[in-house]
């Protein structure tokens, strides 16, 4: 049995640029990634999304203005955890980008998006996300380095997407 943890993992967008930060310490460590983390009893998963923008990179957002535009599972040989990603987007924000003790944000063109330098399951699923769709991702890896086989399928709705998941 896997053991389901939830996280949020925020990109923000302006006009054709996206900033991502660059992980200074923890859980992908060195790697240019969105912003995010665990998501705490207390609060919801806009909230918790909200929060971490916050915290990472002193962005402010509005829950409410956060679009849910895809979910993501990781998995890994051996390890009882399944990671359930949460993703949003938005283009509606208040303050610049600071780094932090956690994040050194960038700002990048999207041709510019450093894929050698990122988990490798993002070059397979950034597409989909830059051209505005919405998809759901599971990505099995052996260790942190080897993706041992994945699916990626587009959605119609994210709304639809878990309401079906719910009556499975
Ligand atoms: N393969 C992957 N590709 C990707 O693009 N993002 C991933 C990923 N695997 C995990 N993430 C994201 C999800 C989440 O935003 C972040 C991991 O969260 P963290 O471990 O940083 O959580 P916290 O900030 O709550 O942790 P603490 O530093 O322990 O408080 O990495």
């Amino acid at each position: 049995m896997l053991v389901k943890k939830l996280f949020t993992l925020v990109f923000i967008r302006k006009e054709d640029q996206i900033l991502l930060g660059f992980k200074k310490r923890g859980f992908g460590m060195n790697k240019w990634n969105g912003f995010g983390g665990k998501v705490e009893p207390n609060e919801t998963i806009l909230e918790a999304a909200a929060r971490e923008l916050k915290e990472e990179c002193c962005l402010t957002v509005k829950p409410g203005d956060l679009k849910n535009i895809a979910h993501l599972e990781f998995t890994f040989e051996g390890e009882p955890t399944l990671m359930d990603v949460r993703v949003f987007s938005t283009s509606i924000f208040e303050g610049t980008p600071k780094e932090t003790e956690e994040m050194r944000p960038k700002w990048f063109r999207h041709e510019d998006v450093p894929f050698e330098d990122m988990w490798l399951d993002d070059k397979l699923w950034f597409p989909y996300m830059l051209q505005g769709k919405k998809f759901f991702g599971h990505f099995h890896y052996e260790g942190f380095d080897k993706i041992l086989n994945y699916k990626i399928e587009e959605l119609d709705s994210m709304k639809a997407f878990y309401e079906n998941r719910k009556t499975k």
